[in-house]
């Protein structure tokens, strides 16, 4: 399976709708890959909270569309990245999107684990509930969104629904890089799984963004990395690899505890 990233700058100066149909056309520009990833709330910014309300969109909005037509377009599965997504009752989830090859919604996550402690998205959206995995013809994603890299709990959940591919689209600060690359390679390992995050590049609300999207094979091995400015990684996974992984060295069969 072929997968590409695109790690997305998010550029306060750049209007929200020029970026929108700017990764539209990148992701067209994706065509011959089976999967396109996105990072976390790339149209507005993840930092950008005072934006969060004026910018937020419902399943149906703006961004949907542009994602759903560029998916029909370049005739790839897209997981889209986040969007600041308002529910029709009022509240805000940050909320991701994939999209089939046919350019129909199939799936939605809400980010379960909210950053920012007592400020920022952790005030201004609610958590969403579920863990979310997608069936592909070739394998199972396992959804996951930025600061859920901390809480290995979710990926184990998503490895008992089936999970082979870890999809992490993230918006993470330049200053906690080393724990990015850290927690996607130990995600990984623990779960003997594929790891796709995809980060933002340049810096808004004044944070400047980590970039570095990394794939990370299921024995921790890093087979692509980028670096911090914009870019398109892509990569070919050898799917088989996720069940020889976990028949070679089967410490998954091991677990005692939450099973
Ligand atoms: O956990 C971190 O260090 C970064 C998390 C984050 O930036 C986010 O979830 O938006």
């Amino acid at each position: 399976m072929r997968a590409s990233l695109i790690q997305t700058a998010v550029d306060p100066e750049e209007p929200v709708a020029a970026r929108r149909a700017r990764v539209a056309e990148l992701v067209r520009a994706q065509r011959g890959s089976d999967l396109v990833v996105l990072p976390e709330l790339w149209p507005v910014g993840a930092f950008a909270y005072e934006s969060f309300a004026a910018e937020a969109e419902t399943l149906d909005g703006p961004t949907a569309e542009a994602m759903s037509d560029a998916a029909r377009d370049a005739g790839v599965w897209l997981h889209a990245g986040s969007i600041c997504e308002r529910d029709p009752e009022g509240p805000l989830y940050n909320t991701s999107l994939v999209f089939s090859p046919s350019g129909d919604l199939v799936r939605t996550y809400r980010k379960i684990h909210r950053f920012g402690f007592d400020k920022g998205e952790a005030v201004m959206m609610s958590a969403g509930s579920e863990a979310v995995t997608v069936r592909l013809p070739e394998t199972t994603l396992g959804l996951a969104t930025c600061y859920d890299l901390r809480f290995p709990e979710l990926f184990r959940a998503l490895v008992d629904q089936g999970t082979e591919v870890f999809v992490v689209p993230a918006g993470w600060p330049a200053k906690r890089r080393d724990h990015w690359t850290l927690f996607a390679r130990a995600r990984a390992v623990e779960n003997q799984a594929y790891v796709l995050a995809c980060g933002t590049a340049g810096t808004h609300a004044g944070v400047e963004q980590a970039g570095h999207s990394i794939v990370v094979d299921p024995w921790g091995e890093v087979l692509a990395e980028a670096g911090a400015d914009e870019e398109v990684l892509t990569v070919e996974l050898d799917l088989g690899r996720v069940a020889k992984t976990r028949k070679d060295f089967p410490a998954l069969r091991d677990r005692v505890l939450g099973r």
